[in-house]
């Protein structure tokens, strides 16, 4: 049995479990032990999929998840891992030039394997919204904040920070600094993510603009932590640059892991195109496995219990 395949973009490392290789069961308390880097797998994250047997023609659903067990909504890294994942699994192996769409709970997103040798991928990441309310975002005294939030101040720690906010499937909040490095990311990245304004908490970016179509990023992930790249935050830190006049319509995002490329169209629609690759194969050894499988009886135990008092 072949329980995961592990892949990782830049330093970003999710797990891909295939239900058509594995009996793994998913809820979070399985999703947080084989993200542990000490008790389990160790990742940042889980792609879980396809839940569906490929068609085609058809796009193909998985589900994402967080290392903290919780809903993801999309993983720019993570495409690009599950698209590589899927191009290996056909008889033949991989597949150049190959199109197809990946469905995830935030939509549709087109991917094109440029060069599978090189594990480059192209992902359509959709048209980003500002609007405040898709975050959410609230104002001050805890309404909700109306219109785009572009520019909105925010205070963390009784300092003044001017904050971009976007939504590209996840909640992103943009903070342009002069030096965005670990230590800012690890120490601010935690207090803006689950600031009270955003009542289901923010990724958060921090960007400096380092030309004008070359940025430098560090991210701190909500539901993972600090992370060495984010596929969704790039395309994020490029949105918000791009609305701010800050950068054309083509952005290298640096990010301490490795690079990717983003685009922004006229209309506001963004592509990624970046790198990913396959680092291990494997099987749970059986301690782990009877663990899992004592975490998912206890999740439909209380499923049950849960149903029979509804
Ligand atoms: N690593 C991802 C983004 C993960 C999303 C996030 N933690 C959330 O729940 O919003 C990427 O590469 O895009």
């Amino acid at each position: 049995m072949t329980d995961f395949f592990k892949y990782q973009a830049a330093g970003n490392d999710y797990l891909v479990i295939d239900p058509r290789h594995t009996d793994f069961t998913v809820s979070p308390e399985t999703i947080r032990l084989v993200c542990d880097r000490h008790r389990g797998i160790g990742a940042d994250g889980v792609l879980y999929g396809p839940l569906e047997e490929p068609r085609a023609g058809a796009p193909v659903p998985l589900a994402l998840y967080n290392s903290d067990g919780s809903d993801c909504g999309r993983s720019g890294n993570g495409l690009r891992m599950f698209a590589l994942h899927l191009a290996a699994q056909e008889p033949g192996g991989w597949a150049d030039g190959r199109e197809f769409t990946l469905r995830t709970a935030a939509g549709e997103c087109p991917v094109r394997i440029l060069d599978a040798a090189a594990g480059r991928v192209e992902v359509g990441m959709g048209r980003p919204s500002f609007d405040a309310a898709d975050l959410p975002l609230l104002d001050e005294d805890d309404t909700p904040y109306r219109g785009r939030a572009v520019s909105v101040p925010l205070t963390v720690d009784g300092d003044r920070l001017i904050v971009t906010c976007v939504y590209n499937g996840n909640p992103h909040t943009v903070v342009l600094v002069d030096d965005p490095t670990p230590r800012l990311a690890r120490l601010l990245g935690p207090k803006i993510a689950r600031h009270p304004r955003f009542p289901q908490a923010t990724n958060v970016q921090f960007a400096r603009m380092a030309g004008r179509n070359v940025m430098e990023l560090e991210v701190f992930e909500r539901g993972a932590g600090y992370v060495t790249a984010s596929g969704s935050s790039a395309c994020a830190a490029a949105s918000a640059a791009r609305e701010l006049g800050l950068c054309d319509g083509r952005v290298e995002v640096r990010m301490p892991g490795g690079s990717v490329e983003i685009s922004v169209g006229a209309d506001g629609r963004v592509t990624m195109t970046g790198d990913a690759e396959q680092v291990a194969v494997g099987a749970f050894a059986p301690a782990l496995r009877a663990r899992l499988g004592r975490l998912a009886t206890a999740t439909a135990a209380r499923a049950a219990t849960a149903g029979a008092a509804s």
